[in-house]
């Protein structure tokens, strides 16, 4: 049989279309380690020997060279990050042929094979011969661009109807790459009367490599030839789901009268929530059930220019919002170990333009479009050309730096991507808080907000000096702090040498081994600085500086010690403390932290007397954690976290 060029090409990583120079710009090659790859060529040299197979050919056509890969595809090593496919000359020996990338550290094996089917015709454009080892032709290629799929090869004289059993198998298998390719060459064939399940099955195999784009287009194809085919509804309903396009995958659900009573329950909760910003969350909260499936949510927020220009885009609020009130909920791009997230991403945006645009949207010079994040915006298209190249993984791994985050202030905890919440900028007094439910971020307000204000949230914990915090913002994220709290305290510092020398101080008083000494230094300096911002005239201020130096405030107030020289209770106490933090930093892990300082003030340990006061400011900053609950609710949550009992939802 002759090769067979599809119609409907393989997902062939090519060059993006997207009409902008800076998008190439970002997509830079990197170095390629020769020596690496020989080491591998030598490695499997003799087994490459033993994938002979008459039946393959290759021919130097011009510059390009036609083969057929005889081999599946596959990673060579593992952590090798190189892909190697087989073509054989028609002279009998073999090309080895080698596509390296070295920047996608976990490619899956599917991966590869869905770039490098077995028995695909490939054409590969400006071959070149790295070396020869025994005899035989190597040729390296480093950006998968160079290889044109031509099709697959099938054997002579197979009939239509056993290339739809085989590829029924493939499916059945969820040997998708083939089975795609096995039902093209059915759908292909001319006057095939099973066109519709053709690519029905078909729309189902891109469902199950993920590619929603491409199952749209099929789904569309089966339904102009039959517009009453149920299961491609099915289908159609599946993939809407997997785009987060709710309410037109409950309409296909409908329509196919093929989908279960709990996958039309679980559209219509999504639709609800979509709309209304209505989550219940209650269950998950208290720690008795998983963290639920939720849909994206966009409150009442835009996207704009800060005032500062230094600090480029920012989210801003579009009507006054009250504490609590939910502004966004956005399910994330990807979760994964640090070194993991470039690849995690490139992986989603090869398989959804819709990822793949809001990502590169992030790029504050190429996009400021908000229509971009509309949750109900989904971008279906099927243009080859669109797909991008293994080589923009530097580009992603670059908009990482400036856009990812860890869920978790530990070293190892994962680092996520939520696209449209990155947008949001930086300040020591946030005005926004985030709480992650699974790996969906909720956004809402942790004060009133004026309308058209600039939404803040804090990239650190901000419970730190002045001095600590600028080196973060600066190591970190490249910027140095121009919120209100820090200019007041520069100012205090300039006006105050103590300052500076209080956090020279507290640095040491954490190194020392005697722990007595280091709380003894600590609470020292919280006395001091209080002396020093007795004479500030604006309580907000004197907040912002106790919270500021709460590492040993908090010594003073929570790890008191009777024979202390230096009595801080008497000066501040410990509801003012709670207070400070409430007003500098609301929403920010500061729960416990005021429930610890709110039973400090007991005379003896137990949960039953804190103060009326000192439970409605709890009260007050699980508004801002939680937005409005009911008052039952409310009660119980108090309670237990007063009984010591921990909560996910209080770790952001
Ligand atoms: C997660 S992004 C926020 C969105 C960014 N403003 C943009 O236009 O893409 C973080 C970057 O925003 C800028 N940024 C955030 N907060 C800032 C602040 N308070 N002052 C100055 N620059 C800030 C810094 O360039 C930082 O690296």
């Amino acid at each position: 049989m002759a090769p067979h060029r599809s119609k409907d090409p393989v997902p062939v990583l090519g060059p993006p279309a997207l009409g902008k120079q800076k998008i190439l710009d970002l997509l830079k090659f990197r170095p390629i380690d020769f020596a690496e790859i020989q080491k591998s060529l030598r490695e499997n040299a003799e087994e490459a020997a033993k994938v002979k197979n008459g039946e393959n050919k290759v021919e130097f056509s011009g510059r390009s060279l036609l083969g057929t890969l005889s081999r599946d595809a596959g990673i060579i090593k593992d952590g090798m990050r190189v892909s190697s496919a087989i073509a054989e000359r028609s002279d009998g020996d073999f090309v080895y042929l080698l596509v390296s990338n070295f920047a996608l550290s976990s490619t899956t094996v599917e991966e590869v094979r869905m770039h490098f089917p077995k028995g695909a015709r490939v054409k590969i454009k400006h071959p070149r011969a790295l070396c020869t080892a025994k005899g035989r032709v190597i040729i390296e290629i480093h950006n998968p661009m160079y290889i044109d799929f031509l099709g697959i090869e099938v054997p002579d004289g197979l009939t239509v109807e056993k290339i739809w059993e085989e590829a029924s198998a493939a499916l059945e298998k969820k040997d998708y790459v083939r089975a795609i390719h096995l039902l093209t060459r059915c759908i292909d064939e001319e006057g095939y009367k099973n066109k519709v399940e053709a690519l029905s099955k078909r729309c189902q195999a891109w469902l199950g490599l993920n590619c929603y784009e491409r199952a749209f287009e099929d789904a569309k194809r089966a339904h102009v030839v039959d517009s009453t085919h149920r299961h491609t509804y099915l289908l159609k309903g599946q993939l809407f789901l997997g785009l987060q396009k709710f309410r037109a995958a409950l309409d296909s659900f409908y329509r196919s009268g093929l989908a279960d009573d709990d996958t039309m329950k679980r559209c219509a909760r999504l639709i609800e929530q979509r709309d209304t910003g209505n989550y219940e969350l209650r269950e998950f909260i208290l720690g008795k059930s998983k963290a639920p499936e939720v849909g994206d949510y966009l409150g009442p927020v835009r996207m704009g220019m800060a005032a500062d220009e230094e600090k480029g885009r920012g989210l801003f609020a579009t009507e006054e919002i009250k504490a609590g009130q939910l502004l966004l909920v956005w399910n994330a791009a990807a979760v994964a170990p640090r070194e993991d997230l470039p690849a995690k991403l490139m992986r989603k945006c090869l398989t959804s333009r819709k990822s793949l645009f809001q990502f590169l949207g992030l790029d504050s010079e190429l996009a400021m479009e908000m229509g971009l994040f509309k949750p109900t915006n989904v971008l279906i298209h099927d243009q080859q050309q669109d797909y991008i190249w293994f080589d923009a993984v530097p580009a992603i791994a670059k908009l990482c730096s400036s856009y990812a985050f860890q869920i978790e202030d530990k070293p190892e905890s994962p680092m996520g991507l939520w696209t449209l919440p990155a947008l949001i900028n930086h300040s020591c007094v946030p005005n926004v808080s985030q709480q992650m439910v699974g790996t969906a971020l909720f956004v809402r307000a942790a004060r009133n907000i004026r309308a058209e204000e600039e939404l803040t949230l804090p990239y650190m914990d901000v419970k730190k000096p002045l001095d600590e915090r600028m080196y973060w913002t600066d190591s970190r994220w490249g910027f140095t702090c121009k919120c209100l709290r820090c200019r007041v305290e520069a100012r205090l510092h300039a006006q105050r040498p103590e300052f500076p020398c209080f956090h020279a101080r507290m640095r040491e008083a954490a190194k020392r081994k005697d722990r007595a000494e280091a709380l003894e230094e600590l609470r020292r300096i919280a006395v001091e600085v209080e002396d020093q911002i007795a004479t500030l005239a604006s309580p907000v201020e004197r907040d912002w500086v106790r919270t500021s130096y709460y590492l040993a405030y908090r010594a003073g107030l929570l790890e008191r010690s009777s024979d202390s020289p230096a009595k801080l209770s008497s000066r501040v106490s410990a509801y003012q403390m709670m207070a400070a933090l409430h007003a500098t930093c609301p929403g920010y892990g500061i729960v416990r932290e005021m429930v610890a300082l709110a039973k400090s003030a007991l005379p003896s340990p137990g949960m039953e007397a804190i103060s009326e006061k000192s439970r409605l400011l709890i009260e007050k900053e699980f508004l801002c954690v939680l937005g409005e609950q009911k008052r039952e609710f409310l009660d119980v949550f108090v309670d237990e976290l007063l009984k010591g009992a921990d909560f996910d939802i209080l770790r952001t």
